[in-house]
């Protein structure tokens, strides 16, 4: 075939144009991430052979190898793991699949300015094969996929096209050449053809790769001037230990030596918040090295979000995204876990069955909330940072794990009323209960402010009664479990009865309540009928203070926010009627109880009725039955007063 020219995807052209003009000031990680895109291949290849003995693949020495060549200033970096074919070639390196990179790059260009904002964001990037073009200014891939005959030759400087064709002689696997750009220490662009650079930068970012990186030894000048004439020539030199980090002893291996794992898989550029290691011993034994990142990925919230960590066995990579292990909750974490006593061909249908792989999953799960508790009481700010990234998600594992729910609560962290900045978690809430508290309050709702404004809150506010304000959608559904904490239930300060206050204060509140109630027993039945078919119940309340009216839900009834998170999710649940409640300190309920006494079938009387609980709508954010009407209602009275 001809050699054919293709242009980049828009993306994949603004990605290239961000590494030519070089957004990184580390240069040197182009090869950290060359080689692990080579290891990942010769996983790729030898899970393959292990599954299909008819691949005819030769995996007896897979390896990457570098190639440096000072003359014509290239560096090649080779590996016969899988390889690619030549659709793959024009898919993969052509486009941009990774969604978190596309969503990333939408998000630089609705910023507007390409430079200043990147620094930030764009180290949370992997950009892998493209960072070459940070320090070549043309890169060629040659590359044949294991059992195929012909190869693919890939060449591009770059800039808006490349060109592929196809080729007879391609060795199996990947080799990637780069045409160096000249050295520019100033710029931090290094001799890239120095065997001590490459071997600096491999000890450094690849050490743990666990396929041999080969260096060819080259004639060095130091050996040239020992005149070392009849010197054997040395073999290759392989340059990482390659030792498996996880099974290494903690005090042999450096913090940045984990950090380094962890970039490689996560394909993440920044440091992890937290390294957990795990040695289980006895029948089923396992180590795991696990990873809590520092910041949220854009599609965490995305459905089909890959969840999971690596699976290996006996040191042999099986899978990546293995969710057996995981919860989803915890579907941030990152990391390892090599079992001892897994078959090879283990798939993924029969891990979601294996009874010792649920109980690691269990206890992974207890791990990672152990450490996050720890965290708390040990590095607060790191735990803020946890918390603002993964909180939302965390909470998910409210609805579904009964047997760590308390552990979750535990690590949990709400906005309060108490502080207008800084979240609280439920222990400190607890403490500063008042006397006579039994439970913990909350408001769900849209945002901060409309809880707060929200009438419901008067009384609270009134007596100085901490409320949670929780204003995640998953937190309008794990409040509906009804869980404690400490022994306390939550309770919702917009359902049910409230009876605030000591002893003592509910006695006299109670004596008046029963006055009150016989004053407006009249006018609440009459409004119960008329508003029949908007509310069970219309009461006198004791959770307003300046508001006129409000809406409340039984205590186990489902709220309407509750309600339409279900019908978006598709299911049809009954619409509960609520109760509406009145204030009878307030002077509108007052002259409507007044008008109500003079003359109940007044046309005017209804209409003010049916104002009323509009308003009670309104002022919680919900929606009104008939805004024509109400607006009609209105202006009617408003008219009147101008
Ligand atoms: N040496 C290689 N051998 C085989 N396939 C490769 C090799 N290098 C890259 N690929 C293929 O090309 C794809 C794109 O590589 P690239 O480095 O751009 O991104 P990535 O590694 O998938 O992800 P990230 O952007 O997060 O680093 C890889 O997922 C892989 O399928």
């Amino acid at each position: 075939m001809a050699t054919e020219t293709f242009e980049f995807q828009v993306e994949a052209r603004q990605l290239l144009q961000m590494m030519i003009h070089s957004i990184y000031s580390n240069k040197d990680v182009f090869l950290r991430e060359l080689i692990s895109n080579s290891s990942d291949a010769l996983d790729k290849l030898r899970l393959e052979a292990l599954r299909d003995d008819a691949l005819g693949a030769d995996v007896s020495d897979l390896h990457i190898a570098l190639d440096a060549d000072p003359q014509a200033r290239t560096l090649t970096v080779r590996d016969n793991g899988v390889g690619m074919s030549r659709d793959e070639v024009v898919e993969l390196i052509g486009t941009i699949a990774n969604s978190g990179t596309a969503a990333f790059l939408r998000e630089l260009k609705e910023s507007g300015d390409a430079a200043a904002p990147a620094q930030g964001l764009i180290g949370q990037f992997g950009v892998g094969f493209y960072s070459s073009f940070m320090v070549a200014d043309e890169v060629t891939l040659l590359t044949r996929r294991a059992g195929e005959s012909q190869g693919t030759r890939w060449t591009s400087s770059g800039e808006g096209t490349y060109t592929v064709e196809t080729v007879d002689d391609a060795p199996q696997g990947t080799a990637i050449t780069l045409r160096l750009k000249p050295e520019d220490t100033e710029d931090r662009l290094h001799d890239y053809t120095s065997p001590w650079k490459l071997r600096e930068i491999v000890k450094r970012y690849s050490d743990f790769i666990t396929w041999p990186i080969r260096m060819a030894a080259a004639p060095t000048a130091e050996a040239d001037d020992a005149g070392a004439d009849d010197a054997e020539p040395a073999g290759p030199e392989t340059l990482n230990s390659m030792k498996a980090l996880w099974a290494r002893s903690r005090d042999e291996v450096g913090e940045d030596e984990y950090h380094e794992l962890y970039k490689h898989i996560s394909h993440d550029w920044t440091d992890p918040l937290e390294t957990i290691r795990l040695h289980a011993e006895g029948t089923f034994e396992y180590q795991a090295l696990l990873f809590i990142p520092a910041h949220a990925p854009q599609d965490l919230f995305v459905q089909g979000y890959k969840r999971g960590v690596q699976l290996y066995v006996k040191r042999v990579f099986i899978m990546d995204d293995c969710e057996a292990l995981m919860p989803s909750y915890l579907r941030f974490v990152k990391g390892v876990v090599d079992a001892q006593d897994l078959s090879l061909n283990v798939s993924r249908e029969i891990l979601q069955q294996d009874r010792q792989i649920q109980l690691m999953h269990r206890r992974l799960a207890k791990k990672v909330l152990s450490t996050v508790k720890d965290m708390r009481s040990a590095h607060p700010e790191r735990y803020a940072t946890f918390w603002r990234e993964f909180g939302r998600v965390l909470k998910e594992g409210l609805l579904g794990d009964t047997e760590n729910r308390d552990a979750i609560l535990g690590v949990s962290s709400f906005a309060t009323t108490h502080d207008k900045d800084q979240p609280t978690g439920l222990a400190q809430y607890v403490e500063r209960m008042k006397e006579g508290q039994e439970h913990i309050y909350y408001l769900t709702g849209e945002s901060r402010q409309a809880i707060e404004n929200s009438p419901h809150m008067e009384a609270f506010q009134a007596r100085g009664i901490e409320v949670l304000l929780l204003t995640d959608p998953v937190d309008e559904v794990w409040v509906d479990t009804a869980p404690q904490f400490d022994g306390r239930e939550f309770r919702s300060v917009a359902k049910g009865d409230v009876d605030l206050g000591s002893e003592e204060e509910k006695e006299q509140a109670g004596t008046e309540r029963e006055k009150q109630q016989e004053e407006y027993a009249g006018l609440l039945t009459w409004m119960a009928e008329r508003l029949t078919e908007h509310v069970k119940e219309v009461r006198l309340s004791s959770r307003l203070t300046v508001s006129p009216a409000c809406i409340v839900s039984d205590t186990y009834d489902v709220t309407p926010a509750l309600e339409n998170l279900y019908r978006a999710m598709g299911q049809e649940i009954p619409h509960p009627k609520r109760i509406l409640e009145l204030n009878p300190a307030h002077p509108l309920v007052t002259a409507l109880n007044r008008g109500h006494a003079a003359d109940p079938a007044a046309p005017e009387l209804a209409e003010s009725a049916e104002l009323l609980h509009s308003l009670a709508l309104l002022a919680e954010g919900g929606e009104l039955p008939d805004p024509a009407r109400f607006v009609k209602l209105m202006a009617t009275r408003l008219e009147r007063t101008v």
